[in-house]
């Protein structure tokens, strides 16, 4: 990296209203800062080329350019440049572009000199070098290296650096939360609180005064004043997961607070200004509930600026030995117990299982089997593992033979799953076995349901 780290950093503000510019000088000025200025595309440019800038901030609008011009230079030209960019209130397709562009974040107007600072310092510790960092603990928060959960943490890094709101998408027990919380560890807000908010698990009639809080008296039994979930998180980040069951009346009031960034207690007149981070996940399709009306678009493309995928488990098959001793690991440690190994049959029948509630249905059957074996080892019966084909009624007691194409589906789904059985799920060799092609294998399991 380019820059040093004992000099002041210095800040190229790029906007032509002499207001603003003025107003984000002083604001940079007074965090000790150094600050340059360029009122057009042009000089901005000219000014990053000369080199020595460690942050950009640009107006969206600027008379004969775009905030996306000094966006597209510092990334076409390599330069190492962090760069926000200055949106009108409200344009979110702008702030998804400049996001899409390569900008590090965004802020829109009116601008708030906390968010300001806020971003400020994360773009600029951004640059420290890698060696100042926190080493990676012991306990890592993911473990596993195959492609899908490495893009996953990739992401997160960078979300980290962003204030933008997230998206979490995966199944049930694939990492949403933990990733959530990850993002708010490694983001400038780490020092402030992360309020985690299940937001199925709230009564509907409760929901206000739990995210907005209440004055005394402002209900029965409102006996002294409280903070709700969005007050308690300010300065830091929260966390809505299952946020598709908010119910409509709610995303509504949800919405304005994320617009307005304020919120008004139950009973108040005022409001207060609050600064959150929004993080959401949800294990269901938020698309889908949009289109069935279940879901407020305007809130959908609030929340889903950035989407982060969490894969499942099975999408990442090689990590598994690892996620099961390091889960083993933290249980034992936690249960006061030796470690017991994983007899080599146990790993595979692991590794060959489907884990339909992924991680954390693995360290459900690991504490099980904790419990089960000689505390020395565990075996594949400790494991208890549901087979793929528990359903099915096994072949004696198929009996009927009509309808015949029920009859030939479930004949078919025995060989398939035997097969994927012996080659702990490995659908290449499987579809040696079966004499079949890859291609038709895949097809015939897809047509009956076989993940
Ligand atoms: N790659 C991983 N390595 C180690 N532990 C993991 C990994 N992925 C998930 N976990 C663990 O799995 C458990 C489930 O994770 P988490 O609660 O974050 O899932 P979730 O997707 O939010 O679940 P839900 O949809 O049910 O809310 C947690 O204990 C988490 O620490």
């Amino acid at each position: 990296m380019s820059r040093k780290n004992t000099k002041t950093p210095r800040v190229l503000v790029v906007d032509d209203e002499p207001d603003l510019r003025e107003l984000l000088e002083l604001t940079l000025l007074k965090m000790g800062l150094e600050v340059e200025s360029a009122e057009s595309v042009p000089q901005a440019l000219q000014r990053l080329d000369r080199g020595g800038i460690d942050l950009c901030l640009t107006d969206m609008r600027l008379g004969q350019g775009s905030g996306l011009d000094v966006v597209r230079h510092i990334n076409e030209g390599g330069l190492d440049v962090p760069v926000a960019v200055i949106t009108a209130f409200g344009s979110l397709d702008n702030a998804v572009e400049v996001l899409k562009a390569g900008a590090f974040d965004y802020l829109a107007k009116p601008v708030s000199l906390e968010q300001l600072r806020t971003l400020v310092r994360s773009a600029l510790e951004l640059e420290r070098p890698p060696a100042s960092r926190p080493a990676d603990s012991a306990d890592k928060p993911f473990i596993g290296e195959s492609p899908a959960i490495a893009a996953a943490l990739t992401l997160i890094d960078k979300l980290a650096r962003s204030q933008a709101p997230v998206y979490i998408t995966g199944e049930s027990g694939s990492g949403k939360e933990r990733a959530a919380r990850l993002i708010h560890q490694k983001s400038s807000r780490s020092d402030k609180p992360f309020v985690a908010v299940n937001c199925g698990a709230i009564p509907e009639n409760l929901m206000e005064s739990e995210f907005f809080g209440y004055k005394k008296g402002a209900f029965t039994g409102a006996d002294q004043e409280r903070d709700g979930f969005c007050q308690a998180a300010d300065g830091g980040t929260l966390f809505l997961d299952e946020v598709a069951d908010l119910p409509l009346a709610m995303q509504v009031k949800l919405l304005r607070v994320i617009q307005e960034r304020r919120v008004r207690k139950l009973g108040d007149t005022r409001e207060i200004p609050i600064d959150v981070r929004i993080v959401c996940a949800t294990h269901q399709d938020l698309a889908k509930c949009v289109e069935a009306g279940r879901f407020r678009q305007d809130l959908y493309y609030r929340l889903n600026v950035i989407a982060l995928h969490m894969p499942a488990l099975r999408e990442m098959r090689e990590d598994i030995p690892a996620i099961a001793r390091g889960l083993l690991t933290r249980l034992a440690g936690l249960n006061g117990m030796t470690e017991p190994s994983l007899s080599p049959d146990a790993l595979a029948a692991l590794v060959s299982y489907d884990f339909p509630g992924n991680v954390r249905e693995l360290e459900n059957i690991l504490e099980r089997a904790l419990a089960l074996c000689d505390g020395r080892r565990i075996t594949v019966d400790d494991l208890q593992l549901k087979r793929l084909d528990d359903e099915m009624p096994p072949m004696a007691a198929i009996g009927d033979k009509y309808p015949l194409q029920d009859y030939l589906d479930r004949v078919e789904k025995e060989a398939i799953l035997e097969a994927l059985d012996k080659t702990r799920f490995n659908r290449t060799q499987a579809a040696k076995i079966l004499g079949v092609t890859f291609r038709s294998l895949r097809y015939r399991m897809e047509r009956l349901g076989i993940n």
